[in-house]
């Protein structure tokens, strides 16, 4: 496949971390430009990148192969209706914007090649995961640009169904703030049971990595990791009995129910 031709549309920290992914992987900065109304944005991402940059939307999506919308949600409707006049036929657009359709999109912007995702910030360094829904207008050819574009930041996965966004954006896409939640309460918890505050965050951290890179290596399920930590009567029994007493399964559940009903009310609420 040749290298497409990619424009970033708002050049803010999810498309930093796309272009610094792609420009890890080897490709060239000819092949990428962005926009941003900015002046300060377009000045930091051409520097760091060595990109073209413009404050038009317009013209930098002149000649490229594959559009990347990633402005916020509450900007979609105006850019997208400013740039459908320049939009030409064969190129692919990319969402990444929180509730926002496939379908909304395709009435600011009319019937179109149309990719949605949602990343996360670990994108950053790489270790990002991201849900990708294609409507039936994308080529596999596209498909293959949209993958690259997501896989360059880490695992990118395809959903059959675009209503299922919602529960990515749930589970991953607002998924870093729960652990980094988890990590803040450890690392107090840590502080008051005596350690040093530094102490308790790196042993915290640390094994949050560890946990995570072990249920990754592992070919058995994170409940039998679990099970292996926990000594009968031991420390960790005591730790997940109070968890379990306090309802945590039933507060997930209901957390992540919120982030995807949240998800469903923003499509309905900026989709118009
Ligand atoms: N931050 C997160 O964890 C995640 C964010 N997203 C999505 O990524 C998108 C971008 O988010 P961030 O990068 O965090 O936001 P950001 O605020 O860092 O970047 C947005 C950029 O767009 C620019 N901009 C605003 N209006 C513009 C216009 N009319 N024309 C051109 N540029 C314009 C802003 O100057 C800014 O630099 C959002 O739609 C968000 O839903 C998706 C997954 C995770
Ligand atoms: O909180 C939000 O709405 C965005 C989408 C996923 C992560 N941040």
């Amino acid at each position: 496949m040749t290298t497409p031709r990619i424009a970033f549309i708002g050049a803010g920290n999810m498309a930093a971390s796309l272009i610094g992914g792609m420009r890890a992987q080897g490709v060239g900065a000819e092949s990428i430009r962005a926009s941003d109304r900015g002046a300060e944005q377009r000045e930091k991402i051409s520097a760091q990148y060595g990109i073209d940059v413009f404050a038009s939307n317009a013209e930098a999506i002149n000649g490229v192969d594959v559009i990347v919308l990633s402005i916020k949600p509450q900007a979609m409707k105006e850019v997208c209706l400013d740039l459908a006049p320049h939009i030409k036929d064969g190129q692919l657009i990319v969402s990444i914007a929180a509730g926002i359709s496939s379908a909304s999109l395709a009435n600011w912007l009319g019937e179109r090649a149309i990719v949605r995702c949602m990343p996360n910030t670990p994108a950053l360094l790489r270790q990002g995961v991201s849900g990708l829904y294609a409507n039936p207008q994308v080529s596999a050819e596209q498909r293959q640009q949209a993958e690259q574009l997501l896989s360059a930041v880490g695992l990118a996965l395809w959903l059959d169904e675009e209503h299922l966004i919602d529960a990515v954006t749930a589970v991953s896409g607002s998924g870093p703030a729960y652990f980094f939640l988890l990590i803040e309460a450890m690392t107090a918890a840590g502080e008051k049971l005596g350690l040093p505050r530094e102490t308790a965050e790196k042993l915290t951290q640390q094994t949050a990595l560890g946990a995570a890179q072990m249920a990754i290596a592992s070919d058995v399920d994170a409940a039998e990791l679990r099970r292996r930590v926990t000594s009968p009567a031991g420390t960790t029994e005591a730790a997940i009995k109070t968890f379990q007493a306090g309802g945590f399964e039933a507060l997930v559940d209901a957390a992540l129910n919120a982030a995807a009903q949240r998800s469903a009310e923003l499509a309905e609420q900026l989709g118009k």
